[in-house]
C-alpha cells in the first residue's frame, strides 16, 4: 500500500506542533517534576531492560509517536513480515530472520516451502557437524583433530559471527581457536594464514550469493595456501561452505555434502541465525547456539504480540526517530560497557546503516525526512577517555544507547562495581550536566581568584540535556545476547516502516564494486584513462609505478 508523504501524516503534524516546546525542555526539570518517571519510561522483554526515561519527552510524546506508529502501519508490516509475505520489495522476497528462531515444529508455509522443517532440518545438520569437529572426531588430513576455524566472509557473513563469537567468549570451547578474514587486503588473510597449521584448520566460506569479490578471493588464496601440504583429496576435511547458491559452491571445488545452506529471505545482515552462524555453534557448542536462537526468539514473541506502548522494540524505534527527527540528532552512539560486546556497535552499523541508510521511499520519491543516522561507538570506559569530551562538550547532540550487564562473567574483584558506576555516572552526567553556577561555586570553594574562576566557567561548564538509553540484562549469555540482537533488529523495522523506506534491499553497494572491478583490470592492464576524472586517473597511475618498483 503506498504511504502518504510522512510529513503530510497527522500524527506526524501532531508531533511537530508538540516538538515546538519539547525541543527545550530539559531533562533535569522533567526528572524534577515527576518522581515516577522511571517506572513510567521503563520497559522489560525476554531478559533485557529498557530505560528510555533519559531522553527529552513525557508521557503526551510516547502518545504522540505511538499514534504515529499506528498511523504508518508499524502492526499490520509487522504481522505482514512474521507470516512470510515479500515485505523486500525491490527484490521481491519474503524477510524470515524470525523463522531461523522459530521452535521447531510451528507451522510456517511459504509460497510452498515448508520454511519451519527446511530450518530445522539444517540445524540439525549444523549440530552433527559442530559436535564432531568440537569432539575431536572430524580429523584432518593427517588424522589430528581440527584446533582453529577459519571464518572467510564478508558484511552480513563476517560481522554476526564475529561479534557473537566475542560476545560468547566466556562459553567458548577450549581447543577451537576462530579466526575471521574478511578483507580482500591481503594483510587480514597474511596475519591468520601465519597462525595456523594446515593439518589442523577448517575453513569457513561463508557467502550468501558466493559471488562476493573479497570472499572469493580470499577462499582462493586459503585452498592455495591449503594444497601447498594438503592433498586436493584432503580438501573436503578442511574446506566447508555456508550459502545459498549450491552451483556456485560445487564450482568452487567444495563437496556440496559440504555445504550449509540457507535461503534467499533471509538477508545477509540478518543471517547470523542461519548456518551463517556456524562459526558461533562451532566456539560455543550447538546447545548454547540454539539458546540465543530461543533468546532472540523470545524477543520475537515480545515484538509480535505486546502491546505497542509496552513494545520494547518499538519504544526504542519511536524514541530514536524523535531524536533523529525533532532534535537533529545525525548520530548514535553505540556504548556497550562489557568488553565482550566490542564488537556490537561495528555489527549494528550494518544493521541499522544497510537497511535505514535510504533517501527515497518504498514508492521512490525522495524522503522528506531524515532517515537512519549514522551508527557508530566503542566500548566503555575506553570511549570516555577517547571521544565523551565531544559527547558532551561538543556542538552537536548525540544520543547514547548505553548497554551492560548487572552481572559480570568473570569474577575478578572489584571490576564490575567500577565499570557499571562509570555506565550510570555517565549518562546521569549526560543528562544533568554541570551548570554555570555550579561550577562556579565549586572554584570559589577551591578559593581561586575571581579572574580566574571567570576564565575557567565556560570551559568548565557541561551544557548537560543530551539523551541516551540505557539497556541491562542480568548477564552476557547466549539467551540475552539472542534477544539483544533481535532488539535492535526489530528497532531498525519499526524505524523503516515509520520513514517508508525499503529496508531490506543495499542497491547502494553496487556502484563501487563495478567500478573497483574496472579499475582492477585497469591496475593489471591497461588505463582507460577516457572512463575517469583527474583524480582517479592519477591515483591509478601511482598505484601502476609503485608496481614497477
Ligand atoms: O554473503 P555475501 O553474499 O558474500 O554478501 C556479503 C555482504 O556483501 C554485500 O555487498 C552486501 O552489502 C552485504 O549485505 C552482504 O552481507
Amino acid at each position: 500500500m503506498r504511504q502518504p508523504a510522512l510529513t503530510t501524516t497527522a500524527s506526524f503534524q501532531a508531533l511537530e506542533s508538540h516538538a515546538v516546546d519539547a525541543k527545550a525542555w530539559q531533562l533535569r526539570d522533567l526528572f524534577r517534576a515527576d518522581p515516577e518517571r522511571f517506572p513510567k519510561l521503563t520497559v522489560d522483554a525476554a531478559g533485557l531492560f529498557l530505560d528510555y526515561s533519559k531522553n527529552r519527552l513525557d508521557a503526551r510524546t510516547m502518545e504522540l509517536l505511538l499514534d504515529l506508529a499506528r498511523e504508518r502501519g508499524v502492526e499490520t508490516q509487522r504481522d505482514a513480515m512474521f507470516v512470510g509475505d515479500k515485505i523486500n520489495l525491490t527484490e521481491h522476497r519474503s524477510v524470515l530472520h524470525t523463522a531461523l528462531r522459530m521452535p521447531r515444529g510451528k507451522e510456517l508455509v511459504v509460497d510452498g516451502q515448508n520454511v519451519n522443517a527446511d530450518v530445522h532440518a539444517v540445524l540439525d545438520r549444523v549440530k552433527a557437524f559442530t559436535d564432531k569437529v568440537r569432539a575431536g572426531t572430524w580429523l584432518g588430513y593427517s588424522g589430528k583433530p581440527i584446533t582453529d576455524i577459519v571464518n572467510i566472509g564478508i558484511g552480513g557473513s563476517d560481522l554476526g559471527p564475529k561479534m557473537a563469537v566475542l560476545a560468547l567468549r566466556s562459553y567458548a570451547h577450549p581447543r577451537l581457536k576462530m579466526h575471521f578474514v574478511s578483507n580482500v587486503d591481503g594483510h587480514d588473510m597474511d596475519e591468520v594464514l601465519a597462525q595456523v597449521s594446515h593439518e589442523t584448520t577448517l575453513f569457513i566460506v561463508a557467502s550468501k550469493t558466493f559471488t562476493t569479490a573479497e570472499t572469493m578471493l580470499n577462499a582462493q588464496t586459503a585452498r592455495r595456501w591449503f594444497l601447498c601440504e594438503g592433498k586436493e583429496e584432503d580438501l573436503a576435511r578442511h574446506f566447508v561452505a555456508v550459502s545459498t547458491n549450491t552451483e556456485a559452491v560445487a564450482k568452487f571445488g567444495i563437496d556440496v555434502e559440504n555445504m550449509f545452506p540457507f535461503w534467499d529471505w533471509v538477508g545477509g545482515r540478518y543471517s547470523v541465525w542461519s548456518a551463517i552462524g556456524l562459526p558461533v555453534a562451532l566456539a560455543v557448542g550447538f546447545g548454547y547456539f540454539q539458546t540465543m536462537l530461543d533468546g532472540a526468539h523470545a524477543m520475537d514473541e515480545h515484538f509480535r504480540t505486546a502491546p505497542l506502548e509496552q513494545n520494547m522494540p518499538v519504544l526504542l524505534a519511536l524514541v530514536g526517530f524523535w531524536n533523529r527527527q525533532f532534535l537533529g540528532a545525525a548520530s548514535l552512539s553505540i556504548a556497550p560497557y562489557h568488553q565482550d560486546l566490542n564488537r556490537f556497535p561495528a555489527y549494528l552499523q550494518q544493521l541499522d546503516m544497510e537497511s535505514n541508510g535510504k533517501r527515497v521511499t518504498k514508492g521512490g520519491q525522495p524522503v522528506d525526512t531524515p532517515t537512519c543516522p549514522i551508527v557508530w561507538g566503542e566500548c566503555g570506559t575506553n570511549a570516555q577517555h577517547a571521544y565523551f569530551q565531544l559527547l558532551h562538550q561538543g556542538t552537536d547532540i548525540v544520543p547514547i544507547d548505553f548497554i551492560a550487564a548487572l552481572r559480570a562473567t568473570h569474577d575478578l574483584e572489584g571490576h564490575h562495581d567500577a565499570l557499571l558506576a562509570n555506565c550510570f555516572a555517565q549518562s546521569e552526567a549526560f543528562m544533568k550536566g554541570k551548570t554555570a553556577a555550579e561550577v562556579r561555586t565549586e572554584l570559589q570553594a577551591q578559593g581561586l581568584p575571581d579572574a580566574k574562576i571567570d576564565e575557567l566557567v565556560p570551559h568548565k561548564t557541561f551544557p548537560g540535556n543530551r539523551p541516551s538509553n540505557t539497556i541491562l540484562m542480568d548477564q552476557l549469555t547466549p539467551a540475552t545476547l539472542g534477544a539483544l540482537i533481535a532488539l535492535y533488529e526489530h528497532k531498525t523495522f519499526v524505524q523503516g516502516v515509520i520513514w517508508d523506506i525499503a529496508s531490506f534491499d543495499q542497491w547502494g553497494v553496487e556502484l563501487g564494486k563495478v567500478l573497483a572491478k574496472k579499475i582492477q583490470a585497469e591496475l593489471e592492464g591497461d588505463v582507460d584513462q577516457a572512463a575517469h576524472d583527474s583524480s582517479t586517473n592519477g591515483l591509478i597511475v601511482m598505484a601502476k609505478g609503485a608496481k614497477v618498483q
